[in-house]
């Protein structure tokens, strides 16, 4: 069993609710899930009650459970103490932030040193990758029967490791000539998917990176631009005579599906969406766009003009060794639904408009 083998394992067994151990450089710590965990599992797992609960900061700073915790890092490790009446109900109402407004927490909590901080950090960041709620039932100095190292969730996520599967042709409705390339890793559940539109003439690809959003690219959601985007993508990159869209599996900017739409009921509830990811626990934007360039290097693409108001994309592409000899920007109509969504992109995550 290889790193990234062991790194999977980990993430499949915290979706079922079973607990792992992960190894630090200050020791290990064990872990149950509290969104895929019962009473029993619990009971089983942790049978004085006494293990404490590993939160976000974000979450812990929602909830005020200690004036010194900061939001800024919103995805940092809190320990909150556990006392008798911190029961798996409770212990859900933590984690979960869907109930915020509507049930008065007990309280008060008490935030503990968690020495092991590197595993803390792992944990959620794990979590994360599962696309599960940042938050556990924590016994440091414990074990299971799967422990991995801090390395291995590395591994599992390294660009490095990617390869192209498969390609073949596929005509679309605004590109007659265009191919599909599949992109994977051994161990990774989705596939990355770029599209190469046109015949290459000796200038750099247009290229664009779009994340996956279900809602807004299958079912034409307004509340995000992504839809608009996708297709309008796909008509300059045709326009252009040549150039590569890359479809990555970065859904809800890297908390997955169901993570994405609790933000949305917390947006319901009138938090924006920089707000409504920091109370869930997670970091604004967990994507890393290494991903891309590497998907970009495979294909032979050194340099690009890249389709985009996001900064970020150019840096880190820039970062990871691909040339972006131009930005261009990729603004598409507001709607009512989505007005404030894209004041906030502006507003607070440097999107250019
Ligand atoms: N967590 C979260 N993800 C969202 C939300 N709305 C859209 N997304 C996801 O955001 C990603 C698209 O990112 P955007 O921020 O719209 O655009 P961008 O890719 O950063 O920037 P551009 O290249 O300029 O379009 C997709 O993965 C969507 O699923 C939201 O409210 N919350
Ligand atoms: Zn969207």
């Amino acid at each position: 069993m290889n790193d990234a083998h062991r790194a999977a394992l980990a993430i499949d067994a915290l979706r079922r609710g079973w607990p792992i151990a992960i190894a630090g450089a200050g020791g290990t710590v064990a872990l149950l899930p509290i969104e895929t965990a019962d009473p029993v599992r619990l009971a089983a797992f942790d049978p004085d009650g006494t293990a404490p609960v590993l939160l976000s900061a974000g979450r812990a700073f929602t909830l005020k459970l200690a004036n010194q915790i900061e939001a800024a890092v919103p995805d940092a490790p809190v320990l909150v103490e556990r006392v008798t009446w911190l029961d798996f109900a409770t212990a859900t109402a933590l984690a979960d932030p869907q109930f915020d407004l509507r049930t008065p927490l007990k309280g008060p909590f008490r935030a503990i040193t968690l020495s092991q901080q590197d595993v803390g950090t792992a944990a959620l960041r794990l979590a994360r990758i599962g696309g599960l709620l940042p938050a556990f039932f924590a016994i440091p100095g414990g074990t299971a029967d799967l422990t991995l190292d801090i390395d291995d969730i590395d591994s599992h996520e390294d660009a490095a490791r990617l390869s192209i599967a498969t390609r073949a042709r596929l005509p679309i409705g605004r590109a007659e000539d265009a191919e599909i390339v599949a992109f994977r890793t051994p161990e990774m559940p989705g596939e990355h998917i770029a599209l190469l539109i046109g015949t290459p003439n000796g200038e750099p690809a247009l290229v664009r990176l779009h994340s996956e959003c279900l809602t807004g690219d299958m079912l034409g959601s307004l509340k995000c631009d992504c839809g608009p985007q996708l297709d309008a993508a796909i008509a300059a990159i045709a326009e252009s005579g040549w150039g590569i869209l890359l479809y990555l599996r970065q859904e809800g900017r890297g908390i997955g599906l169901i993570n994405k739409l609790r933000a949305y009921a917390l947006q319901d509830q009138g938090f924006d969406t920089v707000d409504a990811n920091t109370r869930l626990g997670f970091a604004v934007d967990s994507r890393n766009f290494r991903v891309a360039a590497r998907m970009l290097e495979l294909l032979g693409q050194r340099a690009v003009r890249l389709l985009t108001n996001n900064p970020e994309k150019v840096a880190q592409l820039e970062g990871a060794g691909i040339s972006v000899v131009e930005r261009v920007p990729h603004v598409l109509p507001a709607n009512p639904h989505n007005e404030k969504y894209l004041a906030t992109k502006r507003d607070r995550t440097g999107h250019q408009f």
